[in-house]
């Protein structure tokens, strides 16, 4: 039994001198909508199509392409569904979108959408400012689109916002983000979403937190979404990775680190997936990510926006 679990062990990960790591991670692009959701200046539809496009060439396995939340809220989102149609859909790439309540859920799978995000919060004011009800009604509101998706065979993904820190009330407790993180897995998301929104943690409390959250829903099902705002994103996600104590294998990132949240002031970009993808080669960590045509996909939406990259690969590979 004994010699199984070491085989089985030595299949799933890979050793290097600082530390073991999951052989496979899977990256989850969240650029084209957390990376532009934030974007003062519209940006046309066509620009977006094409960024999606260029990151399905770069080989990233899930791709967030919009978000179906009402346009008051987020006007730069307004074009979800031109966005759905238009992008080109290859085989094997997921392209997710958040839906916040039963009305964007609907107006999803109208536009073509094959798999969907549900969002929460781990703090009652976030949640209250990011879609306007308590933690409880947000819950009951996934559980409405979850029995929907379920009958639609469309899988969902939870996120868990402010796990390691909220801009109105501060330190959260590692605690409630496994209360939080236990109720979307328990009403059905397939895989929840850890979220540090304005990038406060640090790998101690990303540590703490994963180790609170791991209690409840099983590691298999976890992934991590770190802002860099305070530059903690990179060493936040190796932390989460270290398989002897933790073992997430899932990690969101963005190209060229653009990203931050309407309703969280201060939050910086996310975690840039160029960087990302470099560290976890340097590691021998299996993505299926071409990294130079991820550098494109980077410098297209940064010429696109007038914008110097966030990610230090690209700030690296083009002084060469
Ligand atoms: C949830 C609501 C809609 C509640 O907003 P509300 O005002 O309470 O909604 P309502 O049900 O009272 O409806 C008000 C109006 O919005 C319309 N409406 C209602 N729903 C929709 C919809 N789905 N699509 C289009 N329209 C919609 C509805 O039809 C109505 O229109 P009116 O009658 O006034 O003309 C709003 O708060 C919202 O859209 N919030 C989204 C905020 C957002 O997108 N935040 C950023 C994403 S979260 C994030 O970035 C964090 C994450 C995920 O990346 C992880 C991390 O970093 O932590």
């Amino acid at each position: 039994m004994a010699a199984v679990k070491k085989a089985l062990l030595w299949r799933l990960v890979s050793t290097s001198s600082v530390g073991t790591f999951p052989k496979r991670v899977k990256i989850v692009e969240v650029g084209p909508r957390d990376g532009l959701q934030n974007e003062k200046n519209i940006i046309p539809t066509p620009m977006k199509i094409k960024l999606i496009d260029m990151l399905s060439e770069a080989g990233l396995p899930v791709i967030e392409a919009t978000s179906f939340v009402s346009p008051k809220w987020v006007p730069q989102m307004a074009d979800h569904a031109e966005v759905m149609k238009g992008i080109q859909k290859f085989p094997g790439i997921s392209y997710p979108v958040l839906t916040p309540n039963f009305k964007g859920f609907q107006a999803a799978v109208a536009a073509g959408a094959k798999e969907v995000a549900v969002f929460g919060a781990a703090s009652e004011l976030f949640s209250k400012k990011n879609i306007n009800c308590s933690i409880d009604e947000s819950v009951q509101r996934f559980d409405e689109i979850l029995k929907a998706a379920r009958a639609a065979s469309i899988p969902v993904r939870g996120y868990v916002s402010c796990v390691l820190g909220c801009p109105y009330e501060g330190k959260i407790s590692p605690a409630k983000v496994a209360e939080v993180a236990k109720k979307m897995y328990s009403v059905g998301c397939y895989e929840i979403s850890l979220g540090d929104t304005i990038g406060v943690g640090t790998p101690g409390t990303m540590k703490d937190m994963l180790s609170a959250v791991m209690h409840e829903v099983p590691v298999a099902a976890l992934a991590v979404h770190c802002h860099d705002t305070y530059g903690q994103a990179l060493a936040n996600t190796l932390m989460a990775l270290q398989v002897i104590r933790m073992g997430v294998s899932v990690v969101d990132s963005s190209v060229a680190g653009l990203g931050g949240c309407p309703y969280a002031h201060g939050a910086s970009g996310n975690l840039a997936t160029e960087d990302l993808v470099y560290m976890l080669a340097g590691l021998g960590v299996h993505t299926g990510v071409n990294l130079q045509k991820l550098l494109e996909a980077g410098a297209f939406i940064c010429q696109a926006l007038s914008r110097r990259t966030s990610s230090k690969v690209a700030q690296a590979t083009c002084k060469l």
